[in-house]
């Protein structure tokens, strides 16, 4: 039978890139926050019992990293309060969640690929608001996979991508901080991911990991932005120091993904090789 799914926060990047790959043969209902707020637990109960569901993905959450630092308020309520919302509605009425979580739960001492068991540290409003809705997931619900995923860019909404891609017409040089350490991921990617682990009804219930494969700073992410669009923007190599945020990102946050590779028998696109066919995909559009 097909499993009927619900992607909450469907109007985010990475709901529009579910969006973008359902061909019709799942069962996929799509809520925007505007049809479902997942801050609202009556609001949730209610749409849970009147609606059946095998699976819920959650792409709902409050993503501003520097405005979660001013308004941690907002940023605990959605990330934390709906976190645990669906959980339990999820629990109540039978049904598997997909989470997504982020690398931002890790503090960036480390000098090797977080794993999943690797102790979490935030530095940040919007990363402890993310690990709190982890753990009140992990308390509220078994049947769960929390996928922390990093530095997310599609063809949708507002990313790093779109952002060199506007400033590369805007300006003639620009600074990118190049001590920051992650890899890139294309939400394209982890979309397919999220779907493989629903079509193949997986039951290995847990924290995972899911990023493109390699390694990059943001300065190499913006170098490669410019050479396959063929920018001839002049692009400096700076330092944390010289771009001031008022959050603080962890200096290194590459996630180890070999439980994930293993366990979903997936194989995972380098991020470079994601890009450039992102890259396309907005050419084309
Ligand atoms: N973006 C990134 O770089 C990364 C993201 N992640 C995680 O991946 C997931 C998806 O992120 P992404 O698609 O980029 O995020 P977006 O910011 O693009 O989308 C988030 C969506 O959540 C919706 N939303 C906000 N509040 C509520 C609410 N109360 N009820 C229902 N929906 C709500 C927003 O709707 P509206 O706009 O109407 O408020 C928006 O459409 C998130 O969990 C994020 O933490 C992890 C690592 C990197
Ligand atoms: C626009 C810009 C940013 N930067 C730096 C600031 C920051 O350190 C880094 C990335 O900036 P952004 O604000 O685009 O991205 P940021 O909001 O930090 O991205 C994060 O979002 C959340 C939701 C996550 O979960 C993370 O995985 C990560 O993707 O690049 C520059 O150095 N120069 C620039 O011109």
């Amino acid at each position: 039978m097909i499993p009927k799914i619900l992607v909450t926060g469907s109007g985010g990047q990475l709901g529009k890139c579910i969006k973008d790959l359902d061909e019709g043969l799942l069962n996929i209902q799509y809520v925007n926050s505007s049809e479902l707020d997942i801050t609202n637990k009556r609001q949730v109960e209610c749409f849970f019992e009147k609606n059946k569901f095998d699976w819920c993905i959650n792409c709902a959450a409050y993503t501003a990293v520097d405005k979660a630092e001013s308004d941690y308020e907002t940023a605990f309520k959605v990330n934390v309060q709906g976190a645990k919302n669906l959980a339990e509605s999820c629990k109540e009425y039978r049904v598997k969640l997909v989470h997504v979580s982020t690398d931002f739960v890790f503090d960036g001492a480390s000098n090797k690929p977080y794993k999943e068991v690797d102790d979490t540290n935030p530095i940040g409003a919007y990363g402890d608001t993310k690990l709190d809705g982890e753990n009140e997931i992990a308390k509220i619900l078994n049947e769960h996979f929390i996928i922390r995923t990093s530095w997310l860019y599609s063809e949708h909404g507002n990313n790093f991508l779109k952002t060199m891609l506007r400033l590369s017409r805007d300006r003639d040089q620009l600074g990118v901080v190049g001590d920051q350490i992650g890899t890139p991921t294309y939400a394209k990617d982890l979309a397919k991911a999220i779907l493989h682990i629903i079509e193949n009804d997986l039951s290995d219930y847990g924290i995972y990991h899911y990023s493109n494969n390699g390694v990059a700073s943001w300065y190499d992410f913006a170098k490669a932005i410019f050479d396959i669009t063929n920018s001839s923007i002049q692009l400096n190599n700076i330092t944390t120091a010289q771009f001031p945020t008022p959050a603080k990102r962890p200096h290194f946050s590459v996630l180890d993904k070999t439980k994930t590779e293993i366990t979903f028998k997936l194989e995972i696109p380098y991020w470079r090789d994601s890009l450039i066919a992102a890259i396309q995909n907005i050419k084309n559009e």
